[in-house]
């Protein structure tokens, strides 16, 4: 979990692991609607770890559950949002499994234009929607895998691997494509989640059923992901078992989930998780139950894994501290939206949202010196899209227009995509050049109020 520029220079060539664009998931209660996940962008490579912080609240967990395909009723990923999955292995076995859910498209390319196409979604639709800075920038891929493409007439909503080229017509000719997260069911679904993708809870309980063995259920999932049985199950489970430092693995595999202490479960889940061979771990506060000490080690597994195993990690927590130590890149989340990121060393030592800044006066011996400073006040829940700062109220910096313009994500220092989405910035604009700069990215044809429609 170093940050090597090289690598970082190596990959810059290539699609991430994953690459989530405007995400947007909100439940719809007779009450009230919560917009939970209020359009975040995040990406993250192979090998890395991409940290996720932010108060309760914040969005953290849902964003997860989003990726994941786990929102439940009555839960909703909103179209407009995407999560486009690139692992080309991973896309070959789906197009050649799933075809009838694949789209090629380099040939609806011949005969659509994109900018045509948007013209005919009814919406006005900003090229923020898409992640992008100029309309003409939005390609067709980024508007089907918004999910506008059965909208349009092009696709079938049922389409999820898009593929964008290919030479000859076999899937292992596939060159390049990706699996749409957002609009995954059934069997697609089912493979993806606790397969290439896997989820670490902050509670190893909820993953560990108490009445199976161990040993069994992680040779449940070898068998479910790899189709290996028996005595090579066995095997495979005491050497994952092995892997994630369980001493006495042999006999422990035969042990049942209460004979384990709490690390010792975390553990266990964890190679269960490894078992599926996954190419993306989203650990959910996985150490957040444990003691310190405990903690620490499972911390170093986490990193130990990843090095060997080249996997991306999402790793979220509440805690700037724990933060610091496993990420290569932080995303900062308030409200359903990501309000600054950075690589690890940039937030930490040039923070530049006075929220981020109120996060890091929060850890004990941190910024804020001996005293522990909180930020007063709580996490507003988002219900309409926002026109103005949700951070306003609790704001020590807030001014007049925090009031009335969405801040949008602008370059904060010269260190590469360190952005932060204030009206503070960017410094070297007078503030009313600032807020006017946030004004215009926000307008575009006002899209982004338009956001938000159900798929
Ligand atoms: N099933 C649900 N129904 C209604 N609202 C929900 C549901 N799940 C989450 N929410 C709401 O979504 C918002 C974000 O919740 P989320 O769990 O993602 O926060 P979090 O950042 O993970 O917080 P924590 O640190 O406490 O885990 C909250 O306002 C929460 O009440
Ligand atoms: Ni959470």
């Amino acid at each position: 979990m170093s940050i090597e520029t090289t690598t970082q220079d190596q990959r810059s060539n290539e699609k991430p692991l994953i690459d989530v664009r405007n995400l947007q998931t909100a439940f719809f209660t007779d009450k009230e609607t919560i917009r939970a996940v209020d359009g975040i962008s995040v990406n993250i490579d192979a090998g890395e770890t991409v940290g996720i912080v932010g108060e309760s609240g914040s969005g953290k967990s849902v964003t997860a559950r989003s990726i994941m395909g786990l929102v439940e009723k009555p839960g909703q990923i909103l179209k407009g949002s995407s999560a486009r999955f690139h692992q080309l292995e991973t896309v070959k076995a789906y197009a050649s499994e799933f075809s009838d859910h694949t789209v090629e498209v380099s040939q609806l390319r011949d005969q659509h234009n994109p900018q045509d196409l948007l013209d005919r979604i009814q919406s006005d639709i900003s090229p923020e929607t898409f992640d992008r800075d100029n309309r003409s920038d939005i390609t067709l891929t980024d508007i089907l895998a918004a999910g506008y493409g059965d909208k349009l007439g092009i696709t079938s909503e049922r389409d999820c691997v898009f593929i964008t080229g290919r030479s000859g017509n076999r899937p292992e000719n596939i060159t390049s494509g990706f699996i749409e997260l957002t609009r995954l069911e059934g069997e697609m679904q089912r493979k993806m989640r606790g397969g290439r993708i896997t989820m670490v809870f902050q509670d190893p309980l909820t993953s560990l059923n108490p009445v199976f063995t161990v040993g069994n259920q992680i040779k449940e999932a070898l068998d479910l992901h790899r189709g290996l049985t028996g005595e090579e199950a066995t095997r495979e489970a005491v050497e994952l078992l092995e892997a994630v430092g369980i001493p006495d693995a042999g006999r422990r595999v035969d042990e049942y989930p209460h004979q384990f202490s709490g690390g010792m479960r975390q553990r266990a889940v964890i190679a269960m998780a490894l078992a599926c061979e996954p190419e993306l771990l989203i650990c959910d506060e996985p150490t957040t139950a444990l003691d310190v000490t405990i903690q620490a080690q499972i911390l170093e597994l986490l990193e130990e894994i990843q090095e060997e195993r080249d996997i991306g990690i999402m790793f979220i927590t509440h805690d700037m501290g724990v933060i610091a130590e496993v990420s290569d890149r932080v995303n900062v989340m308030y409200a359903g939206e990501v309000i600054e990121k950075a690589d690890v060393i940039s937030l930490f030592e040039n923070p530049k949202h006075p929220y981020t800044r109120g996060l890091l006066q929060s850890i004990p011996g941190g910024q804020g010196g001996d005293r522990l400073q909180t930020i007063e006040g709580n996490v507003p829940t988002p219900n309409e899209p926002a026109d103005y700062c949700r951070f306003a109220q609790r704001c020590p910096k807030a001014f007049d227009a925090c009031d009335v313009v969405h801040p949008k994500h602008v370059e904060v220092s010269e260190q590469n995509d360190h952005t932060a989405a204030c009206l503070l910035y960017p410094e070297e604009k007078s503030q009313a050049g600032a807020v006017s700069l946030h004004r215009e990215k926000g307008k575009a044809g006002d899209g982004d109020r338009m956001r938000g429609e159900k798929q």
